[in-house]
């Protein structure tokens, strides 16, 4: 590895921004050395935690500067498109938060913008770093449960935060609520089942507690068939407590069943645990360290920084980051039709 530091310039100093800061200055290759806020009040917390660097409340004045290698975008949803094309356009490699767009043509937008800067566009799916959640990955690679079939990936949590200026809640910023939790979800399936095909239908179902805001659905489930016969069940709910998360894949040999609980997301003590069934015994697979989005979006950092420092490929690219979104779009279309929805190859999305 070079032995200057990547650089990193950060957009949006809010709840999960300020974990990416943390999270920056933690990672030895990394050095944080600008900062745009929105508000004032952000811009003084930025700059009271973080002296040496720069400062501003124009993300333009940030993208523009010339000591930039890499941009770290963590805005709410529907600011993603125009804030990343800019920094795209001013030559910086970019770390973007999922969901990487709200719409295809914008993620597409994006991919074509990255190719034509010659820039690594990395999305923030951090979960695929997991020690646990990797761990599963790796156990279905190595064939431990034959070839799988079926993956429910389930979460039970506590509503959702709204976010700055309530933009959580407002249906035109965050797109839907898909696009939230389910994404990461969505992704991991696609991920676990890589061997059994490719998605080709989804069917989904929503509800709300609030009969008033319909489009607010705290409940959830997809079911996502593959095309060699496995078919996967993504399911949440936010009328809930704490944070819990499961994940259980099946195969034509054995099981895999990883559970993850805190009281929160965030959390830094969490209780977590994978078991395992070889068609024969039930064993407890050691995790080699702890799991939680915090410890993953550290390990998210160093990975960009390998990958522009050293090469080495992201962990999940534009491409995947896209496809997560046509999947939330496509499950939010059967919600709205009650109709199952058809994913081709490209991902455009047609009723079935
Ligand atoms: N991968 C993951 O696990 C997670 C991903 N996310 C994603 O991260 C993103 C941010 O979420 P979260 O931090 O929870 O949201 P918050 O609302 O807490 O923070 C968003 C921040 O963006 C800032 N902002 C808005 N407009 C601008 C602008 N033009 N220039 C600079 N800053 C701006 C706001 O500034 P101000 O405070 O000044 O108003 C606010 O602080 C979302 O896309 C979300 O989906 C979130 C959590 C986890
Ligand atoms: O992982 C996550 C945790 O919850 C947030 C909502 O409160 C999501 O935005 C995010 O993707």
């Amino acid at each position: 590895m070079t032995q200057s530091k990547v650089k990193f310039g950060l957009i949006g100093f809010g709840a999960w921004g300020q974990h990416h800061a943390d999270a920056i200055t933690k990672c030895k290759g990394a050095e944080l050395a600008a900062i745009a806020a929105r508000s004032e009040s952000s811009a003084a917390r930025a700059r009271e935690t973080y002296p040496d660097a720069f400062v501003t409340t124009d993300y333009r004045e940030l993208a523009t500067r010339d000591d930039l290698d890499v941009v770290d975008v963590v805005v709410p949803s529907d600011l993603h498109h125009e804030i990343a094309t800019c920094v795209l356009e001013n030559d910086k490699h970019l770390l973007l938060e999922k969901p990487m767009c709200v719409s295809l043509a914008d993620c597409d937008h994006l991919i074509r913008l990255a190719a034509q800067q010659d820039r690594l566009l990395c999305v923030g799916h951090e979960l695929r770093l997991s020690s646990m959640w990797g761990k599963v990955k790796q156990m279905i690679e190595d064939d431990f449960i034959g070839m799988p079939q079926y993956c429910l990936v389930e979460l039970s949590r506590n509503p959702y935060r709204q976010g700055a200026d309530g933009w959580r809640y407002d249906i035109d910023r965050v797109g839907n609520w898909i696009l939230e939790e389910p994404i990461h979800f969505f992704d991991l399936a696609k991920w676990y089942l890589q061997r059994s095909g490719t998605p080709e239908t989804v069917y989904a179902t929503a509800n709300s507690r609030q009969p008033e805001r319909p489009e607010l659905q705290d409940n959830f489930s997809a079911i996502v068939h593959f095309s060699g016969g496995a078919y996967a069940v993504v399911s949440q709910t936010l009328s809930a407590f704490e944070h819990h998360q499961t994940v259980k894949v099946t195969g034509t040999k054995g099981a895999l069943w990883a559970s993850w609980s805190g009281a929160m997301d965030r959390t830094r003590h969490p209780t977590f645990s994978l078991r395992a069934f070889d068609g024969n015994e039930v064993t407890t697979v050691p995790i080699d360290k702890p799991t939680g989005e915090l410890f993953e979006l550290e390990d998210q950092v160093e990975r960009v920084v390998e990958a522009i420092a050293d090469g080495r490929p992201l962990h999940c690219t534009a491409q995947d980051g896209r496809w997560s979104v046509a999947m939330c779009l496509a499950a939010s279309e059967s919600v709205a039709k009650g109709k199952k929805i058809k994913i081709d190859p490209a991902c455009s999305l047609h009723e079935s």
